[in-house]
């Protein structure tokens, strides 16, 4: 492809055909395209038409003259790229000064020295093409700089103004006639970093060391701009000056800073996350060791927060914790002993998970401070909070522990908080507790039996004992109470007593108390078949069987795999676990009542002893409890009160079993009372179903 140079035009204008003939021969080459004109009127013409890359123009020319005709020449498309050159006979420097104000670039004096002459308009030429290159890359330059939000400045070290470029007078808030001294661009630095920054300057003054650095300017708004800043400094022209650009760097900031607060802090409350909150203990720990002072950590937990969730919905359950998370930042602001550590006391609370809240309290002199802020604490939760036109009531369980006398790193310490809040739970909740070691002991302990237990159902270690119910007439077996035994591989046979309650609390009962359902029916059947008789079978169920929704289908599938006679079967379940939730258990009991089986209320006397309830809920039998009948003998009060459970039940037409019989007079006295069955270590021991069998034989 022939490589084709663009021509660059030159545009004489001259009223004199022959000093136009002249100048033409004399530029006449391959680079150069000459177009002409002989007035002002036709210059602008060829102007527009050939946009020239220089101009040579007379002065005095008849109608429009140069100047005029320079002027317009500016304001045209492409007027102010052009070099304009002045030809003018008169040498008189009001001529030049004037071409000049009507923005020529340059002059040529008539006459001509025509040697010299292509000579100059050629270098013209070139100046001007540099001098337009310059400016495009200025432009380019400018853009670019404003595209990547930066600025620059140059300062010469001797002076004490700073040059820069137009955007930074915008990007600090200055008009552009402003003469910027360092001084004056320092008053705009954030004075937290300021100093900083006076210290990288004074470096890069007296070492001649360039810096980069971050700071913050505020602007005459009050907002702040992040800047990123950057210097060379250079040794030029026999001076020392250095260069600056100013990175606006504001959004990359506040990305990061939204960055770390999704990482830091939980979205939902707006307090620190565990994450933080590790680190704030672990920084809390070194500066307690520095300065040998203690601190507390306090471990909350939210009472019922799942029922609530389960109950109302997530949207309240969130609700209740942003609320729970002002009140427990509440009472610490306030908080002696967080004010007197200068510690930020929003900090000092963080949510680790869940309803699962912490505090740290820095600097704890005496530990009644802290068992104060955990009464305030306590105390604030006792009003109830209002939540879509709904009052709820939740409590907190809080464990306490205290650095460096319950651990020294973060593990330990986070560990034995929450066993002083599992501890605080079991106290019955609504309530702190300190960690202690024996504490931690008996956790321990529990831990172990959680784990056991999940293998005893695994490896079928339990198993069903039986306690007959005699009728205390004939002293005949009526019936039997199904009693839990775990034989345990290493601690050996095992009553409920020892590991009932960890079951419950871990939900394991559920799985177990279905086991023992099924098994006490089967057996029970063999027994109704091979003997003929319709015994009764009595099965205990724990306060969490009984509020589980698919408790009615449970008790239907057993009586259909079974084939138990409903009416042979007959339920214990505590007053306690009756009365919980009367909305619930009152159409749970009808239903069950109206599947055939028998309702009795276990330990009957020790719980609410609500006597208005036994109306109300379809009871077939009522167990007097063990505590009452033990010394029925001699004390007057146990007897009087087993004789009113009687008489109650006598009204009510409920049949009454004595629990805990173990002697002759014991059996004796109920039976004078009108007590219609007995069950007791007096008549029979609980024992496995092969031994039961033959007492049933005979
Ligand atoms: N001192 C004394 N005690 C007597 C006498 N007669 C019977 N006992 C004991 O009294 C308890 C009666 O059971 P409970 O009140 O339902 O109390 C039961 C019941 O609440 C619970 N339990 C037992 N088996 C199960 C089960 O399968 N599921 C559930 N949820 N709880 C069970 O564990 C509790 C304790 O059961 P056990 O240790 O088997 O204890 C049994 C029995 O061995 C006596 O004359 N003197």
């Amino acid at each position: 492809m022939a490589n084709t140079i663009k021509k660059q035009v030159v545009l004489i204008v001259d009223d004199d055909p022959v000093t136009r003939m002249l100048m033409t021969q004399s530029l006449t080459s391959s680079e150069l395209q000459i177009v002409e004109a002989a007035s002002g009127e036709e210059a602008i013409i060829q102007f527009t038409t050939h946009k020239p890359d220089i101009t040579l123009l007379d002065v005095s020319m008849p109608g429009m003259n140069g100047f005029e005709c320079c002027a317009q020449l500016r304001a045209l498309p492409k007027g102010a790229e052009c070099a304009i050159v002045m030809v003018t006979a008169l040498d008189d420097v009001e001529d030049i000064e004037q071409a000049f104000e009507s923005g020529a670039t340059d002059f040529i004096t008539k006459p001509l020295k025509w040697p010299l002459f292509k000579h100059r308009v050629r270098y013209i030429l070139k100046a001007n093409k540099t001098l337009q290159e310059l400016s495009l890359n200025k432009n380019k330059l400018a853009k670019a700089q404003s595209i990547a939000n930066l600025v620059y400045w140059e300062w010469d070290f001797e002076s004490e103004f700073l040059e820069c470029s137009s955007d930074m007078f915008d990007m600090l808030g200055f008009s552009k006639e402003t003469n910027l001294t360092v001084r004056t661009a320092l008053k705009k630095v954030h004075p937290d970093d300021r100093p900083r920054l006076m210290m990288a300057l004074k470096q890069a003054v007296y070492e001649k060391q360039s810096y980069d650095i971050e700071y913050r300017i505020i602007r005459n708004d009050g907002s702040v701009l992040f800047v990123n800043e950057r210097t060379d400094i250079s040794f030029e022209y026999g001076q020392w000056r250095m260069v600056g650009t100013l990175h606006d760097i504001t959004s990359r900031k506040q990305s990061e800073q939204e960055i770390t607060y999704y990482a830091y802090y939980d979205t939902l409350t707006d307090l620190p996350n565990r994450r933080l909150f590790i680190e704030q203990l672990e920084t809390a720990i070194a500066s307690a060791k520095r300065h040998q002072n203690k601190f507390a950590l306090m471990f909350l937990d939210l009472d019922r927060f799942k029922y609530i969730n389960d109950t109302y919905g997530h949207h309240i359950g969130d609700e209740v914790l942003c609320q729970s998370a002002v009140r427990i930042r509440e009472c610490v602001r306030d908080s002696d002993v967080v004010a007197k550590a200068n510690y930020d006391a929003d900090n000092r609370v963080a949510r680790l998970a869940g309803d699962e809240f912490t505090v740290l309290l820095d600097d704890v002199g005496r530990v009644e401070q802290v068992a104060e802020i955990a009464q305030r604490l306590i105390q604030a939760f006792s009003e109830p909070f209002l939540i879509s036109d709904k009052f709820l009531h939740i409590s907190i369980s809080m464990g306490i522990t205290l650095f460096p006398d319950d651990g020294h790193n973060v593990q330990t310490l986070l560990q034995h908080a929450d066993v002083a809040m599992y501890h605080a739970k079991e106290k019955g909740r609504n309530n702190y507790q300190f960690f202690s070691e024996t504490m931690n002991n008996y956790l321990k302990l529990r831990l172990e039996m959680e784990n056991d237990l999940r293998i005893a159902l695994a490896e079928q270690q339990f198993e069903v004992f039986y306690q007959p119910q005699y009728d205390a007439q004939s002293i005949t077996i009526v019936g039997v109470e199904a009693l839990l035994r775990w034989r345990h591989p290493t601690k050996g046979l095992l009553t409920p007593d020892v590991f009932i309650e960890v079951a419950e609390s871990t939900g394991l009962i559920l799985s177990i108390g279905n086991w023992v359902l099924m098994q006490a029916c089967l057996q029970v059947r063999e027994w109704q078949k091979t003997s003929g008789c319709a015994y009764r079978i009595a099965v205990n169920l724990s306060a969490s069987q009984f509020t589980q929704s698919y408790l009615l289908d449970t008790i239907k599938n057993t009586l259909d795999v079974t084939d138990l006679p409903p009416e042979t079967l007959e339920l214990e379940i505590t007053e306690t676990a009756m009365l919980k939730d009367t909305a619930e258990t009152i159409p749970l009991l009808f239903s069950l009542k109206k599947l055939g089986v028998r309702l009795a209320i276990d330990d009957f006397g020790t719980g609410y002893s609500s006597l208005s309830y036994l109306k109300n809920f379809p009871i077939d039998t009522l167990k007097i409890d063990r505590s009452f009948v033990e010394e029925i003998v001699s004390n007057t009060k146990d007897c009087a009160i087993a004789q009113t459970i009687v008489q109650l039940a006598d009204n009510l037409q409920l049949c009454t079993i004595a629990e805990g019989v173990e002697t002759s007079e014991q059996a004796e006295v109920l039976r004078k009372l009108g007590c219609a069955e007995f069950q007791g270590f007096f008549f029979s021991h609980p024992m496995p179903a092969q031994q039961l069998r033959l007492l049933l034989d005979h």
